[in-house]
């Protein structure tokens, strides 16, 4: 366990439900737990082996098989389960929640999870829906890591009638984890991240399973000749399936809109490679590089510490 770091300004939880204790609801927990941020941190999750790894790497102060029990008294709930199942724990905590709690998720999608958890939530608490974008390709308790989300950006939905004392005590955790906070709508927010994450990792997907079929292509020449964007594409798409399953199917409009756009282009890009089109190709590469460089000029890629790699195991 790492020591504790002093977080000013930020007066602790007193009860921080977490609901999915895989790498993100260990990451939250591991990194409250090393900055103070919580006097009291319940852990639920439904898988039996999840919840005991949980409790052994003591994770938490409690641990619950059920999220009604977990949530009872607390003031901060975050979801942090696949995205396909947020309407079924909204409806498991609905009950057990105190009035005034503040209940927020993680999930990937924005649009879908407020549209299956706000129907079971009950109006006496604020619902503040979230998205850290941090993660790495790893799940699961062991995956956890306490300073995941520092100098990442935390995205937040907040409904447009949001308590605003409500909203700035989220800002509050989430800047004393360490992460930027920015608020949009969560349409908004299907729309950037279905070109930032979801279609970059459906894409890794593809390209690697056409590798994969390739008949002329041994797997060991596929693993042997791997250069380098090849191998980045395998670390994306060794994400989990489970969430990116659900992510497709809970952003659809969006990531269907983009693919539409991208395969235009891609198209293009076929046309100006069968035609020798050098300027075309030439043209495009070198506007796409000003754009990394704007991103490492931004600091976030330089700055940021690159779990994907360091956390492999
Ligand atoms: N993996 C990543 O890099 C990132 C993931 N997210 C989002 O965070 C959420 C969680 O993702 P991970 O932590 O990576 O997944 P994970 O697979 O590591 O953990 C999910 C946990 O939720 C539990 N769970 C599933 N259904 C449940 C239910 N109905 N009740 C209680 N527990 C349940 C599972 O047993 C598991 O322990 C997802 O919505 C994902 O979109 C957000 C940012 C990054
Ligand atoms: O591992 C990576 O490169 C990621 O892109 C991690 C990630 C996955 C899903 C998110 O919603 C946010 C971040």
């Amino acid at each position: 366990m790492n020591g504790t770091v002093e977080t000013k300004d930020f007066q602790p939880i007193e009860r921080l439900a977490i609901i999915g204790i895989g790498l993100i609801g260990a990451s939250i927990a591991l990194g409250a737990r090393k900055r103070g941020l919580a006097r009291h941190i319940a852990i639920a999750d439904r898988s039996p082996t999840n919840l005991a790894r949980a409790e052994e790497l003591g994770l938490g102060d409690s641990y619950h098989a059920g999220a009604d029990a977990a949530v009872k008294d607390a003031d901060l709930v975050i979801c942090c389960v696949p995205v396909g199942a947020s309407g079924d724990v909204a409806r498991e905590i609905a009950r057990g929640l105190m009035p005034g709690a503040i209940v927020s998720d993680v999930g990937s999608v924005k649009g879908s999870v407020v549209a299956q958890m706000a129907p079971h939530l009950p109006k006496s608490v604020h619902f503040i829906p979230g998205h850290p974008v941090a993660g790495t390709e790893f799940s699961g308790p062991d995956a956890g890591l306490p300073d995941l989300f520092v100098k990442r950006w935390c995205i937040l939905t907040p409904p447009d009638d949001v308590d605003e004392s409500a909203k700035e005590r989220l800002i509050g955790f989430w800047t004393a984890l360490g992460a930027m906070v920015e608020c949009m709508s969560a349409e908004h927010h299907d729309l950037v991240l279905a070109i930032t994450s979801h279609v970059p990792h459906l894409i890794a997907y593809n390209i690697v399973g056409t590798a994969d079929d390739l008949e002329a292509v041994t797997e060991s020449e596929v693993m042997k000749f791997s250069a380098g964007g090849f191998r980045d594409f395998t670390r994306i798409a060794a994400s989990d399936p489970t969430m990116w399953r659900d992510v497709f199917l809970n952003n659809r409009e969006a990531v269907i809109e983009v693919l539409g756009r991208f395969t235009e282009d891609l198209i293009a890009l076929q046309r100006a490679i069968r035609w020798g089109e050098g300027d075309k190709l030439f043209d495009l590469f070198t506007r796409t590089r000003a754009i990394r460089r704007g991103i490492i000029d931004l600091g976030q890629e330089t700055e940021a510490p690159d779990f994907g790699r360091g956390g492999e195991r």
